[in-house]
């Protein structure tokens, strides 16, 4: 089973390949984003350090849940939160994720294990992975792509950009480049053609 790491920028089209990989090859798809967002819940392992750490700020709702919007707009404002924030939760993610890959590894089923994360570089994922791939697409393109169908504003977007590694560090990093600035089939055929 290989084990392999998907990284980009926000909106480059991540989970668009994912779902074309789940649908079409024997894998599991683990997602950073979710297995953060489990994490960081009440009673979760992460918790207990968020609230010491964000009781100052005003991201918890009644329920003692992190608020989305709010937490975006700390995160992605204060890159000192943010740091410490990942500083917690990241490296509980790797563990939880290198824990599935071992048991995907034990039960011998699948022909392959998919980590997506936008931050797979920073947290050094090509230290685990069989291989990663980044999956391009202008910042043009991803603004359009994040107006549109998500309703972000410029100034969202722009600070999401310049939370994440420029597409230079990408490149270099990893072993394939997928393109999805054309047609969702252009972006398929190149899955493809990595996989054989
Ligand atoms: C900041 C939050 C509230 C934004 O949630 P929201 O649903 O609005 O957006 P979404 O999760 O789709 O994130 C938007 C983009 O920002 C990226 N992103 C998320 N967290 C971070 C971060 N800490 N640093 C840099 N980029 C990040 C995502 O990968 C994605 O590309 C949420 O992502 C979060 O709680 N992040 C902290 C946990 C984390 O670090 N997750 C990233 C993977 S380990
Ligand atoms: N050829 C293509 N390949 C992949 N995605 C495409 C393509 N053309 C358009 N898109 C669109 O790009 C948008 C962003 O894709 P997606 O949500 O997969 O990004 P992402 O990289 O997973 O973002 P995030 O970092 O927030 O998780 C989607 O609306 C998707 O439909």
């Amino acid at each position: 089973m290989k084990f392999i790491g998907i990284t980009g920028g926000v909106g480059a089209g991540k989970s668009t390949v994912l779902a074309y990989l789940k649908e079409n090859y024997k894998c599991h798809i683990a997602l950073a984003d979710d297995l953060a967002k489990s994490l960081m819940e009440p009673g979760s392992i992460c918790y207990g350090a968020l609230v010491d750490l964000l009781s100052p700020y005003q991201v918890f709702d009644g329920a003692g849940r992190i608020e989305k919007e709010s937490m975006a707009r700390l995160l992605f404002s204060k890159e000192e939160v943010r740091a410490q924030v990942n500083a917690i939760v990241h490296p509980a993610v790797k563990e939880c994720v290198l824990a599935q890959v071992k048991e995907a590894r034990n039960q011998g089923r699948l022909d392959y294990f998919f980590f997506e994360a936008a931050l797979l570089l920073e947290d050094h994922y090509e230290e685990v992975c069989d291989e990663l791939w980044y999956i391009y697409a202008s910042e043009d393109e991803r603004r359009m792509r994040l107006k549109r169908d998500r309703g972000y504003t410029d100034e969202k977007i722009d600070q999401i950009f310049a939370s994440q590694m420029p597409e230079k560090a990408f490149r270099q990093a990893c072993a394939h480049v997928i393109d999805s600035s054309g047609s969702m089939e252009g972006t398929q055929a190149q899955v493809r053609q990595i996989l054989g």
